[in-house]
């Protein structure tokens, strides 16, 4: 049977989901995307040939669906969706810090929910989505999920009470490897490097690390340590990661970003 899926809320990660879901072979025609603003569904119908319904029509249409708004606007889409929607319908949620019992107790009693924590790299199909059941979602949901996750990278299950760390980790993730590369860039600006090659050579770095860090098997510190040549040139730098409390740096972010998770599961921001 074909399933109809729609996006609700289709901005940056829901549009790169929907872009994601055509290059994996779903037909734009099983898939119903929903915007708050007009100019923003005729881009996405021009760019991917969607129809763009209102909230309700995709609540009463889809046999999936996909929440994709920020935390702080789920609480009135879900008002918008629970007078339509019957518990036959499968809610997926890519929000942030929202839980699966705050959806359930804002639509029909039963309605199999499934939280998702997806990252922007799905738009290259190297996502990592985390994924977890709320507690009318079967088994066939998660597989489901599955299904419409991993045609645009990986899929990992995880309990619901790890959502927030993944989230720290991972949605936020790209992030972080975003902010280092502009960093070292800038640093290669001050040792005397066109910013272009600067860019070109830790883009290709970040690459490089990162193809052998998923397929040597090896672990980060072996990998290091072979890059660390006894008085040379990478433990000078590495002196100086430690000596700004980097590895700490990192810590704390990453715990910070977890409480915020924490904090988004009101919906109130
Ligand atoms: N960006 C990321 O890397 C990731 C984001 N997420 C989660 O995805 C969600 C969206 O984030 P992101 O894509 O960055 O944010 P965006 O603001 O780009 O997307 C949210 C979209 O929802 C629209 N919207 C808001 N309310 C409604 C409504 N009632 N009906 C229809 N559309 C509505 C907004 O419209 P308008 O354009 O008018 O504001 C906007 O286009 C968040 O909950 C976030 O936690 C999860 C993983 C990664
Ligand atoms: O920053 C955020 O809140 C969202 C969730 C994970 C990535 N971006």
């Amino acid at each position: 049977m074909t399933q109809t899926v729609a996006v609700l809320g289709t901005g940056k990660i829901g549009e790169a989901l929907l872009s994601g879901m055509i290059r994996a072979g779903w037909h734009a025609a099983d898939l119903l995307v929903t915007t708050r603003r007009t100019e923003r569904a005729d881009e996405l119908q021009g760019r991917y040939g969607v129809d763009s319904v209102s909230n309700a029509e995709a609540a009463k249409r889809a046999d999936t669906l996909i929440l994709a708004v920020k935390p702080q606007d789920m609480g009135k889409l879900l008002d918008e969706l629970a007078p339509h929607l019957t518990a036959d319908r499968l809610v997926i949620s890519a929000a942030a810090g929202i839980t699966t019992s705050f959806i359930e107790e804002r639509l029909a009693p039963g309605t199999p929910v499934v939280r998702v924590m997806p990252n922007t790299p799905v738009l290259v199909d190297e996502g990592m989505s985390v994924i977890s059941a709320g507690s009318h979602a079967t088994g066939e949901h998660i597989v489901h999920a599955e299904e419409i996750f991993g045609g645009v990278g990986k899929t990992l299950r995880v309990p619901e009470s790890q959502q927030d760390a993944a989230t720290a980790l991972s949605g936020s993730g790209p992030a972080y490897f975003y902010f280092l590369v502009e960093a070292m860039t800038d640093a290669g600006i001050l040792l005397g490097l066109p910013r272009a090659q600067a860019h070109d050579l830790i883009v290709q770095a970040a690459i490089g690390a990162a193809v052998m860090l998923r397929d040597s098997g090896e672990h980060p510190v072996k990998l290091r340590e072979a890059v660390t040549s006894p008085a040379g040139t990478t433990i000078s730098a590495i002196r100086e990661l430690e000596n700004h409390g980097v590895r700490a740096a990192l810590i704390a972010a990453l715990e910070a970003a977890r409480d915020r998770s924490r904090e988004l599961a009101s919906g109130n921001g």
